[in-house]
């Protein structure tokens, strides 16, 4: 048996055929046919009574003066002709049971009842009964029906009476095997145990033979028999299979006596239960997986969680909202331009003895790729270092060789087209490879070098940083990141937090407030404009980080993914705090100008988001004009794999944002450099203009929204701006020394602390931050000393003595 449920175990759960009705439904449904299949019982039973007084008016079914006597009157009198007189006589019964048990199983909401098969084999029964007697009762057509008479006709023809009465046979046999299991095996045991049984009466009639060892095994043996005894009769079916697991295990030899067909064979022996010994057996209790079951039942029930139900009617932007820029059919090839190129290039290169051996051209929409393989012998590393020469002598804005192109063994040479052609939003958005993207946040970008349709997915980046000098083409990007999402997701599954430190840019999406944006709780406005709010802001996104990776936590789950899904699945309770997880992204424009103004209050918080957020959905896309180490920081750039630089005014800032250099030979309007690790991509960005993005979020703007925006947790900032924190556990191990030197001195610097405890400034300048947090001494007051609180020893004693408590 053991075996048996282990074999179940490992093979896959069926697939069910489901009808997907609600419980209400089912109940209704079941209870008619269960009800339809009593009424076919009795239409069939009194059939058999009043049939043939009732044939007469099976052609005048709408005469509403006649009356059959058929206890359903016309339509019992009907069913009944149709399925026993032309159908299966009396073997028609089993239809009313079939259909009896179907709307049980509906009624009930049962699963795995095989009900399929018991369909099946009660078909074949069906057949069976009837052909079977079809041939044995000829004379009377009511118990085989005419299907019965009619296949033992059409079978006699062929094989003749005996034929018929072998196949009713085999039939038989298969029946008794298939669905009985009634197997010689079987036979063979049941015979066997009818032997081991009467032979263990002749063995209690001789038991004074046996010595005492035999006769206590003897007993054990009988006490085990009457409880089986006893199992059987109160047929407590889960106790009685736990005792027969136990006892196959201890003794191998009685296997044969527990097997299924012998459960309600065991005799009772009445004189053996007078010396019965009481056992009482604790009633098994089975613990249920109680989530899972909850989960898949709440499901059948309402469904999977459906996050956009709330706006169910939401519609998405459509694409006509979206200009064609001009540009209908690609890109044009202008045949004599390439061929100048080419034997620009061909010149060059031989100006500087490198031989060509092959030369191709991919055309994209703003430059041409010029692919070369050079000739035999040319070391790579020879045109690497001409490649300032070679773009001199091209003399053309916006060159950049690639040498080689990784992957390829072939060197490039990016030449701008002469009249580059836009890529619009539109086609970009159009594009299958968009519209089929199976990303959790999919972002159009534009197009690449070979005119494809560049699609990423910002869930996998999992932060973006933009740079770009101005007017290169940063708002447009950013723009065109919204957008894509905008085409993509239902107002449920994202959210965006804005942050526009210039206040123009992004204000568009003001409309959108109630439908995409997160904000804090009590602010008017959902796009950021100033520093304080910024900060409040990154903090309480670093809070929600908390909550969610505690949701997470608790569901038991690595990701949002993986906990939306277990969500919508049902698994997961409401009422214990958890929810649907919207993605988060947090759009800063104007980094450089925040980093300046509010420094470690923004980076610390941004670092963190930037470190931790990616498994619980939050992604941040962070753009700047002014890609300089002071703005793009160590730990900011060490966070931020993905990055995009539009041209940029020097090579250093080139390499500060890609860690390569090329951004400053772009030719600006969209032409972009892309990397997220080591493989630079040039792509010419999307273009999608204000009046675009206007009309969108004016479309989703006008649909019903939600009653706010997405709020975020509450953050309780530091009004005094000063991240001061009297923790005694973090003080540094001289704090009392320097309070000392401090309080005796009546002089609070840290050039005092420095001189008298040999410290460097900086942990000089920490204590002072921490004897300031412990109120020893005052605020910093620029060139004069600090002021001391604390006026001797006495008194700071006292101040020790109260925190120790
Ligand atoms: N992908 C593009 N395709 C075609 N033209 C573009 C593209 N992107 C930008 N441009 C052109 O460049 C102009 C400036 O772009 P954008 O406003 O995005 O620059 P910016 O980098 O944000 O500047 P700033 O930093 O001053 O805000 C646009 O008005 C547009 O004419």
């Amino acid at each position: 048996m053991a075996k048996k449920s282990k074999s179940s175990k490992s093979t896959p759960p069926k697939k069910k055929v489901s009808l997907n009705l609600s419980k209400q439904n089912k109940i209704i449904l079941g209870s008619l046919i269960m009800l339809f299949s009593v009424a076919l019982f009795f239409a069939f039973i009194s059939f058999f009574f009043t049939w043939q007084d009732d044939q007469s008016l099976l052609s005048e079914f709408s005469n509403r003066n006649q009356e059959a006597k058929n206890l359903l009157n016309k339509f019992g009198a009907g069913i009944s002709h149709f399925f026993v007189y032309k159908g299966f006589g009396i073997a028609s019964l089993i239809f009313t049971f079939l259909f009896f048990v179907s709307g049980l199983r509906l009624f009930l909401s049962l699963k795995d009842t095989g009900l399929l098969r018991k369909w099946i084999w009660g078909l074949v029964f069906i057949i069976w009964i009837s052909l079977t007697l079809g041939f044995f009762a000829e004379k009377r057509p009511l118990l085989g029906g005419l299907v019965g008479y009619e296949m033992n006709d059409f079978m006699q023809d062929y094989v003749g009476k005996l034929g018929v009465i072998l196949l009713l046979l085999f039939g038989l046999i298969v029946i008794m095997v298939r669905l009985f299991k009634l197997t010689p095996d079987h036979l063979t045991a049941y015979y066997q145990k009818k032997k081991s049984s009467l032979s263990k009466e002749f063995e209690d009639d001789a038991a004074e033979t046996y010595s005492d060892e035999e006769i206590e095994a003897l007993i054990k043996k009988e006490e085990k028999q009457k409880v089986i005894d006893t199992y059987t009769h109160k047929k407590d079916i889960p106790a009685m299979e736990t005792q027969r697991e136990t006892k196959a295990e201890a003794k191998p030899e009685t296997k044969t006596i527990i097997t299924k067909d012998f459960e309600v064979t065991i005799p009772v022996e009445e004189e053996v239960i007078e010396e019965e010994l009481p056992m009482q057996v604790e009633k098994i209790v089975e613990e249920g997986e109680e989530t899972d079951n909850l989960a898949s039942k709440l499901v059948e029930d309402y469904g999977e969680f459906d996050p956009t139900l709330e706006l169910g009617n939401y519609k998405f932007p459509t694409i006509d909202l979206l200009d064609q820029h001009g540009v209908t059919g690609g890109i044009t090839i202008n045949q004599e331009e390439l061929e100048e190129n080419k034997n620009k290039i061909v010149e060059t290169l031989k100006n500087y003895k490198i031989g060509i051996a092959q030369i191709k051209a991919t055309i994209g929409p703003t430059v041409t790729l010029y692919e070369i393989v050079p000739e035999a012998g040319v070391r790579i590393s020879k045109i690497k270092n001409l490649e300032d020469d070679i773009a001199l002598s091209l003399a053309a804005l916006g060159i950049r060789i690639i040498a080689p192109i990784p992957g390829k063994g072939t060197i490039g040479i990016e030449v701008p087209n002469k009249n580059a052609t836009i890529v619009s939003m539109r086609s970009v958005i159009t594009s299958s490879k968009f519209q089929k993207a199976e990303m959790q946040l999919p972002i159009a970008f534009g197009k690449t070098i070979s005119n494809e349709t560049f699609v990423v997915d910002l869930a996998k980046m999992p932060h973006l940083l933009m740079a770009g000098a101005t007017g290169q083409g940063k708002s447009v990007g950013l723009n065109a990141v919204l957008t894509s999402l905008l085409y993509k997701k239902h107002p449920a599954e994202v959210k965006f937090v804005l942050i526009d430190p210039k206040k123009v840019e992004l204000t568009l999406f003001n409309k959108i407030e109630r439908h995409f944006l997160a904000k804090l709780p009590n602010s008017e406005d959902a796009i950021i404009t100033d520093n304080t709010k910024v900060i409040h802001t990154l903090n309480s996104l670093c809070i929600e980080m908390d909550n969610r990776y505690e949701l997470l936590k608790m569901a038991l789950v690595r990701n949002i993914k993986e906990y939306n899904v277990k969500f919508k699945a049902r698994k997961l309770n409401p009422n214990d705090g958890h929810m649907f997880l919207p993605y988060i992204v947090l759009v800063i424009d104007e980094f450089a100008d925040l980093i300046m103004t509010a420094g470690k209050e923004v980076e610390t918080p941004i670092a963190r988001l930037a470190q931790l957020a990616r498994a619980i959905g939050i992604h941040l896309i962070i753009a700047t004009q002014r890609p300089s180490v002071n703005v793009i920081t160590g730990i900011i750039k060490a966070n931020f794999p993905a990055r995009i630089a539009f041209r940029v005014t020097s090579k250093i800032d080139s390499r500060t944002i890609l860690d390569a250099q090329g951004a400053d030979q772009l030719i600006g309007r969209g032409d972009m450099l892309y990397t997220q690790g080591n493989d630079v991509t040039r792509i010419q960005c999307a273009f999608v203009d204000t009046p675009e993005v206007a009309k969108i979020v004016e479309f989703i703007g006008s649909q019903r929204a939600y009653p706010d925006a997405h709020l975020l947790p509450e953050y309780e900032g530091d009004e005094s701006g000063t991240s001061l924190d009297n923790n005694i556990t973090d003080r540094d191990a001289l704090f009392r020394d320097a309070a000392e030197v401090i309080v005796i001195a009546q002089q609070g610097s840290a050039s005092l602390i420095q001189r008298k405890l040999k410290l460097g400034y900086n942990r000089a300048g920490r204590i002072i931050d921490q004897l300031e947090a412990a109120g020893i001494v005052g605020p910093f007051e620029g060139s004069k000393a600090r002021q001391v609180y604390v006026s001797d020893m006495a008194a700071l004693e006292v101040i020790f003595n109260n925190e120790k408590k």
